[in-house]
């Protein structure tokens, strides 16, 4: 299976760093803007196999499509990352021109692939990959719910102090710092509701904190997190091209489920090789509901800054 990944900064290169070591796929294309940065970065992880012990081919491109030809699944992480004080939205007036040409040029090339979007504002973005392809919604996959329930479930086993795998959890909504819905109600400790283990304060700082997890990272790093979203990345292109039909909340474009429609926004969703294979309507309670309609609203309107972009 051949995986292509737009962007070989950060989180593309972490991403197919990630994809070759766990052996998902048989090839890895990356592509990027700057002349030779690609290249490099193949090349340097292709320098790994003999001492991971994989055999994934990994190839580099400038901005050359036809090497992504036949691609199954393509990634795009290409843009720029927030600097510290900055928000996701701050990005879409550089990212969007950017997300809808390399998404153009991979359909191009790969004509049956799945996409996963990645930069940011995601949801945003997804949405107007979306519009701007015309493809069916279930191969256009919008990535931030894996992450975020990533760092949900860490906060949560810091706060419990048990092991990070043994914990169950699920952050819904928008990809951002004030439209994130952490399920704390539905959050377990092998299947015990943390809420046994966990004051409602307690609960409500993990949630807190995994809202801003990417805001406090770009703080301390001065760009914007890249091993935990490469490893989300990976993880969610595993569950596609081995068809596992795992439960991954994911923005994908909504028609009526969740009382909404015309938007891309976290939900969670059975994820195989057709990509969203289905939307699984969990039932929310009032309050739940309320801040996922807050959250689509403020999504929305993200969606109306794209319209010079979608002409
Ligand atoms: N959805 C999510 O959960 C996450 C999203 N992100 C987003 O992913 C994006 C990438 O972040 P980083 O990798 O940290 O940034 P980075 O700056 O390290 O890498 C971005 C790469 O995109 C390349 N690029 C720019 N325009 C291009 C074009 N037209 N064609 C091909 N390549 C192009 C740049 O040359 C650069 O190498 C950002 O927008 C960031 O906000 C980052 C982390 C998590
Ligand atoms: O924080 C950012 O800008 C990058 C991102 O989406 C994340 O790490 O969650």
């Amino acid at each position: 299976m051949k995986v292509t990944i737009v962007g070989a900064g950060n989180v593309g290169a972490t991403c197919a760093d990630a994809i070759a070591y766990r052996r998902i796929a048989s090839e890895i294309v990356l592509v990027d803007i700057r002349e030779g940065f690609a290249e490099g970065k193949a090349l340097d992880i292709t320098q790994t196999q003999t001492t991971l012990g994989f055999n994934t081919k990994v190839v580099g491109s400038t901005n050359d499509y036809a090497k992504t030809a036949g691609s199954d699944v393509v990634v795009i992480t290409s843009g720029i990352p927030r600097k510290p004080g900055m928000t996701r939205e701050e990005l879409i007036g550089i990212n969007a021109g950017i997300v809808k040409s390399v998404a153009e040029n991979l359909l191009q090339n790969s004509p049956n692939a799945i996409f996963v979007i990645v930069s940011n504002p995601m949801d945003t973005m997804t949405y107007l990959t979306y519009k701007s392809l015309g493809l069916p919604k279930n191969r256009i996959i919008g990535m931030g719910g894996t992450l975020d329930s990533s760092r949900f479930k860490t906060y949560l086993s810091l706060a419990l102090d048990k092991p990070a795998n043994d914990i169950q959890g699920m952050v819904i909504g928008g990809h951002g710092d004030t439209t994130m819905i952490p399920l704390t109600r539905l959050a377990s400790y092998n299947g015990v509701p943390v809420s046994q283990f966990l004051s409602e304060d307690e609960l409500t700082k993990v949630a807190a904190d995994t809202m801003v997890g990417g805001a406090t990272l770009t703080g301390l790093l001065g760009t914007s997190a890249w091993y935990a979203p490469g490893a989300s990345v990976a993880y969610l292109v595993d569950a596609i091209l081995n068809d596992q039909h795992k439960m991954i909340p994911c923005s994908v474009y909504l028609e009526g489920e969740y009382g909404q429609s015309d938007i891309c926004i976290g939900v969670p969703c059975i994820i195989g090789k057709n990509g969203i294979e289905k939307i699984v309507d969990i039932n929310l309670n009032e309050a739940e509901k309320a801040l996922f309609a807050k959250s689509a609203d403020a999504v929305r309107n993200m969606n109306n800054d794209l319209k010079s972009h979608l002409a």
